[in-house]
């Protein structure tokens, strides 16, 4: 080689590496400059390669950042090449989440509502298309709506009880992980779309198959390589979902709404809100607002939603109570004292003059359980109430910046397009708001303890008006499956159970890869 080619090369090198250097400071100094502390960075991955690399859950990931800036009321990182914002301090939360919300209207998530139209759901979508979304779908969510959906689930409660009892007669520890996303399954697709999934009965059914696949180690990937390199993702056709995923929605919600429409059958369910939301728009929304692919889209985040991070709270809960026998003992009490209280004499009269009452369930007479006022299991409501203080199934919120925005009482600016994340899990288990955050204690909710902390230190389902949309329906979900296995189990540790437990990584949602292990024993009534 001679020399002149040599030196041009050299020179070329050395260029290139200078352009990289430079970059690199320019990149990874964003917040040093704004006199904002930050964690420091490697070159390419920011902050976030033990998150990519799937080394660690984003639970655990958003707990050790929210310590490292304590006592600041914000810090730093990045996300590859992208600046975030950390927020720790709960009134600043508050400003982001609600008071200043005019600024941080979006979560900044991608999607195609042409290429993956199940992306345009709900929880990723931004701006006016947003809003005018949410101010359509909120209605499917009222009391009134709930109280009719409720009446569908006395199945699934059944169906519970049973499968249970069946996995009892092996004498086995039960797994209850997955019995409980099944059961949070046939529940979200009866009372949102009027399917009988069966997944209880036949774990292979298709819904099951469909969500087990998107916390495939393939699945949890994708999003993250559309989040670092969307155009070479796309150019090489990689998508969110799987086109199988796509279909099977798109699919079922034509056939459904279809069927219905053919037989003149008329469900109190969330698809047929939606196909009235659809019917009843105006000439000039028409097309554009709610269409057959948004319903699907929107029926694809509430599966999601509906099985996961219900199904996560619901075994968590069980799991802990297994692990505090005087806390499940209690719980228990309480079913038992209002079942019997209410024991098939309920009226809709009755109902109205139970101060909290937000649902009633009728059970299996062999057991008694004929009716359960929710609102009544006060330690019931403490005992998962702390269950999402400890795990929260999302363990952080995230906003996008959409115009510059000055922090109060300070100096320093958020520039638009900056992503501010709020990790919930820090601010839930900070020995400053919770005395011995580790320890399950439902009495972290008692109206005197509640009442002295700051209200954005517990954010299970969000806050502001980006809260999630369907807290209560998950509560129901949640406690209707509690109160069944409580009422009729016994609950204690198992030595298949795995702990600490191991969270799965690359997963938005908090959830127990390793499963829940728990000893069961049927409970006698003579
Ligand atoms: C225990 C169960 C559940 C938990 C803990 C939970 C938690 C959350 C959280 C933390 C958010 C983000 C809120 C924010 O950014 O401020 C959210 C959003 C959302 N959730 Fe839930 N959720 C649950 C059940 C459900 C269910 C059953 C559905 C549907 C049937 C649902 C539908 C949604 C939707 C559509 C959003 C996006 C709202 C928006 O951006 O306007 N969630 N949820």
């Amino acid at each position: 080689m001679n020399e002149e080619l040599l030196s041009s090369i050299l020179f070329v090198l050395i260029t290139w590496l200078l352009y990289v250097i430079i970059q690199y400071i320019r990149t990874y100094t964003y917040w040093k400059k704004r006199g904002v502390p930050q964690i420091t960075p490697i070159p390419f991955f920011g902050n976030t390669f033990s998150v990519t690399c799937g080394e660690e859950p984003l639970y655990h990931f958003h707990y050790k950042n929210y310590f490292k800036f304590k006592d600041h009321p914000f810090g730093g990182y990045y996300d590859f090449g992208r600046p975030v914002l950390l927020v720790r301090d709960p009134e600043l939360i508050n400003h982001i989440l609600t008071k200043d919300f005019a600024y941080f209207q979006d979560r900044g998530f991608p999607y195609d509502e042409e290429k993956e139209p199940l992306t345009a759901n709900l929880f990723n979508m931004g701006g006016p298309r947003w809003k005018n979304i949410r101010t359509k779908i909120t209605p499917c969510f009222t009391t009134g709506k709930r109280k009719l959906m409720f009446e569908m689930l006395k199945n699934c409660m059944d169906d519970l009880k049973n499968i249970v009892r069946s996995n009892l007669r092996n004498d086995e520890d039960v797994e209850f992980k997955d019995i409980l996303a099944r059961f949070s399954t046939d529940i979200i697709t009866e009372s949102a779309f009027g399917i009988k999934a069966h997944t209880l009965k036949n774990p292979e059914a298709e819904f099951r198959q469909m969500g087990r696949s998107l916390i495939q180690p393939n699945s949890r990937i994708r999003p993250i390589f559309l989040q670092i390199c969307p155009k070479l993702m796309q150019y090489f056709g990689v998508r969110f979902l799987s086109q199988e995923m796509n279909d099977f929605f798109q699919g079922f919600v034509k056939e459904a709404v279809e069927f219905r429409k053919t037989n003149h059958v008329n469900r109190n369910d969330f698809l047929n809100s939606m196909v009235q939301l659809m019917e009843n728009q105006t000439k000039e929304e028409s097309g554009r607002d709610i269409t057959y692919a948004s319903i699907a889209a929107e029926c694809w985040f509430f599966f999601f939603a509906g099985f996961e991070a219900s199904s996560s709270a619901l075994s968590m809960t069980l799991y802990e109570l297994a692990r505090n026998p005087e806390i499940q003992r209690k719980v228990r009490e309480e079913v038992d004292r209002v079942v019997e209280k209410y024991d098939g004499e309920i009226t809709y009269d009755a109902l109205q003059e139970m101060t909290y009452m937000e649902m009633v369930i009728y059970g299996n007479p062999t057991f008694n359980l004929n009716v359960i006022s929710f609102s009544l299991l006060v330690t019931l409501s403490f005992c998962f109430t702390e269950t999402i203080r400890l795990y929260p199934s999302l363990p952080f919120l995230i906003r996008s910046c959409t115009k510059t925005y000055k922090i109060p009482n300070s100096d320093t600016y958020i520039d638009k397009g900056v992503s501010v994340v709020i990790p919930v899990v820090g601010l839930h288990r900070d020995p400053v708001y919770y005395t011995d955050p580790e320890v399950y204690n439902p009495e972290n909710f008692s109206e005197e303890v509640k009442n002295s902390r700051h209200h954005c230190t517990f954010l299970p389902f969000g806050e502001g008006p980006r809260i999630c949309i369907a807290s209560r329906f998950g509560m129901m979900q949640i406690k209707t499956g509690l109160a069944t296995l409580i009422r009729n189990f016994e609950f204690t540790p198992s030595s298949k159970m795995i702990t600490p437990l191991q969270l799965i990584p690359r997963l938005i949602l908090t959830n127990c890869g390793s499963g829940v292990w728990l000893k069961c024993s049927e409970r006698s009534f003579n």
